[in-house]
């Protein structure tokens, strides 16, 4: 019988340290990425998120400490290469021309090849491919600018797919999306890491890290307050020390937590808050 294959590390920061000015925004954050796991990143505003993102696409140069990919230095790696193996969606993204859907998509699959090249009928395939599987081709020859922020941010997903990279790094993916949108877009999560994607993803609710993840990070103040599996890390004096509120947490008839949100106790949660 064969040995399972033993997870590889994606992508790590290995006890990266980031200031702006003064102000130590990440202080020796080790975090890692492996193969076909989905993380969740869970902090308040302003604790260092979207910075250590930026930090493992190679946007940012830590002071001290090293980003890796497959085991080898970030630094190493071209812009092109790093766009074959890690793809981004950035938060709230605001196009500023009226690009059509397909166009938009099309660009992540250039940015694989080059963007100075013409398309190809391939490239055409391929994004028709990705529109089809988030069953989005119906947006394709509608402006960017015209769809709804649930259809942006399903398009800006299809430009990562299209790009071919097998690790994603999402930034608030559910922000500002309704419901259904929200559920449809933690569903696509799940199944892009089944056909074998890596997934970093922030969120403001832990409803959905639990929902997802297969572990999940928390960053409080630029340090590393928790990292492990869900049901480990999401607890009511974790919930209380993050977001100052109240939780209980219960396990429905799947056998999910679910978070549930104590009215009275948060409010007691804010006075004494305000008493401290
Ligand atoms: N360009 C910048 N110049 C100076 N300070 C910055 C800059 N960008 C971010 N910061 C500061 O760095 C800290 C971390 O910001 P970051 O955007 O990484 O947090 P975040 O966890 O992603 O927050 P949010 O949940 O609000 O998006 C914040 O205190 C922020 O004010």
């Amino acid at each position: 019988m064969m040995t399972p294959a033993l997870p590889v590390e994606c992508l790590e920061a290995l006890a990266v340290h980031f200031r702006r000015g003064a102000r130590v925004i990440l202080d020796d954050i080790t975090i890692s990425l492996k193969s076909g796991e989905i993380v969740a990143l869970l902090g308040a505003n302003g604790a260092g998120k979207s910075t250590l993102f930026r930090i493992l696409l190679g946007f940012l140069k830590p002071e001290r400490g090293e980003v890796r990919l497959g085991g080898e230095p970030l630094a190493d790696f071209s812009r092109r290469a790093l766009a074959q193996r890690i793809a981004y969606v950035p938060q709230a993204h605001v196009a500023p021309f009226p690009y059509k859907v397909h166009d938009v998509v099309l660009l992540g699959r250039l940015a694989e090849t080059g963007i100075f090249r013409a398309p190809q009928a391939a490239d055409h395939r391929a994004v028709d491919e990705v529109l089809e599987r988030l069953a989005i081709t119906h947006l394709a020859t509608r402006p960017y600018t015209e769809i709804s922020g649930g259809e942006r941010q399903l398009t800006l997903i299809a430009r990562a797919l299209a790009q071919g990279a097998n690790i994603l790094i999402l930034d608030e993916p559910m922000t500002g999306l309704d419901y259904g949108y929200q559920i449809r877009l933690l569903k696509h999560l799940v199944d892009l890491a089944g056909s074998g994607h890596s997934i970093l993803f922030s969120t403001h609710n832990p409803e959905h890290a639990v929902r997802v993840a297969t572990r999940i990070v928390v960053l409080r103040d630029g340090t590393i307050m928790a990292d492990g599996p869900p049901t480990q890390i999401i607890t009511p004096s974790l919930i209380r020390a993050l977001y100052g509120v109240a939780v209980s947490t219960l396990t429905n008839v799947e056998g999910q937590m679910v978070i549930v949100p104590s009215m009275e106790r948060a409010l007691d949660t804010r006075l004494e808050t305000t008493r401290a």
